[in-house]
């Protein structure tokens, strides 16, 4: 399909939501119009038959009812009847005016927040793969500047453009019908006009994006100096950032002030144009009012007329060619929504509450790209509540593996089982509600700290989180801080240092109380006390939940019921601590190399203190 004519579908399904608004500003906008254009018409009536000698007497609905009235005598000695006609009339027009605006603002904030919600919604259900390729930025981008580069366009090119249209529709046969020959006048500078400012758009428009694209620059240098400061400062270059920024600043000042420059080329050329069409009917309507041709009234009328239309050509020009730029927008906004989901089937159902902690991978192979598998045939099975260490060389499968189990991904061949459910047939979403995860990058969201713990059980108790808090050994440390719980963390929890950040996401999943419960790789940014403290607590827990700890440390493996080693996508050795140290291998080599530092370490701590301070031994 056509591109674009797919991008303006999506809009026009989205306007059919809100078509009776729509419908309704339209009938408003045209009763506005009728109101705007009857005001000169009512100057043209009274100054025809009461101002001018003999008075100019037409068939009009306005001339019937001056003569019901009591005629034109009647009305020179109520002149003022005239005034509050023009004031009631501009009124109305007002009126219908504010109607319009109301009704098409309400449907055009309306059509865009649908929008921003189905795109929100859309983003969660994005698939993995989708979201690991993704450029965080770009996305946010779409998200919250295209979004409003369309909710502009809506809310005020549509609308301003409509209102043209209507104007142009309603007024210009009303304008042939009380005199041709000054219609003719008052219109024939406004094609050129309008193909003037739609040309002249037309080529700015590649300035408008330049201009955006160096907005965009500089905005994301900003983000990532922000979002790496401590790198920026660590490196000390903080100089170079700051040139690379003014860079990027000294080129988006060029850009906009060439953009202002042609933009006042264009108003002062296009004033120029319309003040030429203004002086032809000045100058055209006086002759021809002069030789009696149009009466002195249809003169003072077109003056209005002439006015009433040039303008919002002039504008309707610019709005066309501009409308390109929110077609790039939507465009881009559809690429997301277009961007595939993670998929689901019919004879997906919810895995029951009551499901075991049983998990059995069997003859399971999965590549990111299926002809480079990262797990190959693996199997296993754990009963529930047992307690799994999982230890690897670095790019081994060990995460890919608890990802697959989340249904994060889903395997190419064989069969994950949990609880003796087949992921396949369950929905994902039950699946990651049985399965508690601490990933290896703790993350927490902007806000206090009860509300970052009971994320994942919003109706938990104070009690029940303050027990998640204890086993995580994070209570006394949240109590130490002036508000307690209440504490708001900064953007990514900035204000916590990484253990704490750690403990604080461990007791956000132990509040869960969920049949399985997985560490990747957590216990790695928490010293050996807090480790031990940590393990401790899991250790009350054991036998309740299955536990897969994902881990480098022989320590934490030594407390497990059995250690699985991943090696280049399989699983090569399982067994318990003891039986694996026996067995000559990864785990046998890590062991040696953990146990010998730890010997080291021990002997090291033994040694007299005033050796420290020996003095070195001059050399040679
Ligand atoms: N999203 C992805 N797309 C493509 N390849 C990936 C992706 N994630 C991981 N990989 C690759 O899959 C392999 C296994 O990665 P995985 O993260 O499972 O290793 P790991 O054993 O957990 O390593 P570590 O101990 O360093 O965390 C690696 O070669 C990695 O480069």
């Amino acid at each position: 399909m056509n591109k674009s004519k797919h991008h303006h579908r999506i809009l026009v399904d989205l306007i059919r939501n809100k078509r009776w608004h729509y419908l309704g500003s339209v009938v408003a906008v045209s009763i506005a119009s009728y109101f705007m254009f009857l005001v000169p018409t009512i100057g043209q009536v009274v100054i025809d038959r009461v101002i001018t000698d003999p008075p100019v007497v037409s068939d009009s609905l306005l001339n019937r009812l001056i003569d019901w009235t009591g005629g034109a005598e009647t009305l020179s000695e109520h002149l003022w009847w005239a005034g509050l006609a023009i004031v009631l009339t501009t009124a109305l027009a007002g009126a219908f005016m504010y109607l319009k605006d109301y009704l098409a603002a309400r449907a055009c904030e309306d059509t865009v927040r649908d929008l921003r919600e189905q795109l929100f919604a859309h983003i969660h259900r994005l698939s993995e793969t989708y979201l690991n390729g993704a450029d965080s930025g770009d996305i946010v981008q779409r998200c919250t500047s295209d979004m409003d580069t369309l909710r502009q366009f809506l809310t005020m090119q549509v609308m301003d453009m409509g209102r043209t249209v209507v104007l142009m529709c309603i007024v210009v046969p009303l304008m042939f019908m009380v005199s041709p020959i000054m219609a003719g006048v008052s219109l024939f500078m406004l094609p050129i006009v309008f193909t003037f400012a739609w040309v002249y758009f037309g080529r700015v428009k590649g300035l408008f994006q330049e201009v955006d694209e160096a907005e965009g620059e500089l905005t994301t240098i900003v983000q990532e100096n922000l979002t790496g400061i401590r790198v920026v400062r660590a490196f000390a270059r903080q100089d170079y950032e700051c040139e690379k920024f003014e860079q990027g600043n000294a080129r988006y000042r060029d850009l906009n002030f060439k953009l202002i420059r042609m933009l006042s080329n264009f108003w002062a050329s296009s004033d120029l144009l319309c003040l030429i069409q203004n002086g032809f009917v000045l100058v055209g309507g006086g002759y021809l009012a002069s030789i009696g041709v149009i009466t002195v009234g249809t003169y003072f009328a077109f003056m209005l007329y002439a006015n009433m239309l040039i303008w919002p050509i002039r504008q309707l020009g610019q709005q066309l060619s501009e409308a390109g730029k929110a077609t790039v927008a939507i465009g881009r906004i559809q690429e997301i929504l277009d961007a595939p989901e993670e998929s689901t089937s019919d004879r997906e159902q919810d895995i029951p509450e009551s499901v075991t902690g049983d998990i059995e991978f069997d003859r399971v192979t999965f590549g990111f790209d299926p002809a480079k598998p990262v797990l190959k045939n693996v199997s296993f099975q754990i009963k529930a509540g047992e307690t799994i260490a999982i230890v690897g060389p670095t790019g081994a499968g060990k995460s890919t593996l608890i990802q697959l189990l989340m249904r994060l991904h889903d395997a190419n061949e064989g069969r994950i089982r949990l609880g003796g459910y087949d992921l396949t047939e369950v929905s994902r979403q039950s699946v990651r509600r049985r399965i508690g995860t601490l990933l290896q990058e703790p993350f927490l969201f902007s806000r206090s700290l009860r509300d970052n713990i009971k994320f994942g059980r919003a109706n938990a108790s104070d009690a029940q989180m303050i027990r998640s808090t204890t086993d995580a050994a994070v209570h006394h440390t949240i109590e130490a801080f002036q508000q307690g719980y209440d504490t708001v963390i900064g953007e990514r929890g900035v204000s916590l240092s990484g253990g704490q950040k750690q403990r604080v996401t461990l007791s956000r999943t132990l509040l869960r109380e969920v049949p399985v419960l997985v560490l990747d790789d957590t216990l790695s940014a928490v010293d050996s006390n807090t480790e031990r403290e940590i393990l401790k607590a899991l250790g009350r827990k054991r036998g309740e939940q299955t536990l897969l700890i994902i881990t480098h440390r022989i320590s934490v493996c030594r407390q497990a019921d059995r250690v699985f080693v991943m090696q280049d996508g399989q699983l090569t050795e399982q067994g318990t601590h003891e039986q694996l140290q026996q067995v000559p291998g990864f785990y046998q080599q890590l062991w040696t190399i953990q146990s010998g530092q730890k010997a080291q370490f021990e002997a090291d701590a033994d040694a007299e203190p005033a050796d420290l301070h020996r003095p070195i031994a001059p050399v040679g």
